[in-house]
């Protein structure tokens, strides 16, 4: 474990320590250790199929949907193994959110988009106490003003920018820690990425969120840190301001140069 990898700020609150992850026999992930903190906005990059999002979904266990993915190592939350066998699933999966490449509103109202998370979880008590969250959560992910008067019309019904907020809304609904973002914005245009970009630099003060982005002039505007995979590996970690300045390892700066990619 060096320097590089943990990136020194404070109490982790991810902790990723020699991760492995395997489909089948084909190995994704190849001993990757990295910390996430709060406040901080974490890109991942590197070329396609490099395992950002193999990693990412480890971080909250959605590679358990897939039969064939293995996971090995450890993954703390707030020094919590959450591969424990007594681990909630679906709770971990609330206090860890994702938010996916194509926004995924539920066929539901937009009110119920939201609403849903924080009834199941036991969050919110009657009517009241739900419309409160539910225009929190609006409000937090910036739709507010533009849904405030439409609540009952379907989620599915809104642009894809609005939609991919409205996924973030209901993320946020349900009180997470941690926010995953699998390249939130590769489904929008500019408008609506550059909001979604000012939104993330928005709920970074109460998160810790990380991003998959193809995108290394979208990781240069919205991380503070940046991590660079390559075939499985995680080359480096460090201070984004650095990776795109100052990139210690020559494959960092080759790709970053767009040499490859
Ligand atoms: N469900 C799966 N079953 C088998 N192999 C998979 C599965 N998902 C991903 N892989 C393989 O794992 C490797 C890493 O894929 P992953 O999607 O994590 O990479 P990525 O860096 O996120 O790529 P991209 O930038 O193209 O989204 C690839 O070789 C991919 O083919």
């Amino acid at each position: 474990m060096t320097e590089n990898h943990t990136q020194n700020t404070g109490i982790p609150k991810m902790r990723a320590r020699n991760v492995d992850v395997y489909y089948g026999t084909k190995q994704a992930i190849d001993d990757v250790s990295i910390d996430v903190h709060e406040e901080h906005v974490t890109a991942f990059i590197g070329p396609s199929g490099c395992g950002k999002s193999t990693f990412l979904r480890a971080l909250n266990r959605m590679n358990d949907t897939i039969p064939s993915a293995k996971v090995s190592g450890t993954i703390e939350l707030e020094g919590e193994d959450i591969y424990a066998s007594g681990m909630d699933v679906v709770q971990l999966r609330a206090r860890v959110g994702m938010v996916f490449q194509k926004p995924n509103p539920f066929p539901k109202s937009i009110y119920e988009n939201i609403a849903y998370g924080p009834k199941i979880h036991g969050l919110a008590e009657g009517k009241g106490a739900l419309d409160e969250v539910v225009e929190r959560s609006l409000r937090r992910a910036g739709l507010w003003e533009e849904v405030k008067d439409r609540l009952e019309d379907s989620g599915t019904a809104l642009s894809g920018g609005q939609q991919q907020r409205l996924c973030i809304a209901r993320a946020i609904a349900v009180d997470p820690e941690v926010i995953l973002m699998d390249e939130p914005c590769s489904a929008l245009d500019p408008i609506a990425t550059a909001k979604i970009e000012e939104l993330i630099a928005e709920l970074r003060g109460r998160y810790a969120i990380v991003i998959v982005t193809h995108s290394m002039q979208q990781a240069a505007r919205v991380s503070q840190r940046t991590a660079f995979f390559h075939l499985g590996k995680m080359v480096e970690y460090g201070k984004t301001s650095d990776i795109f300045t100052n990139p210690r390892e020559t494959r960092t700066k080759d790709y970053i140069t767009g040499r490859y990619g």
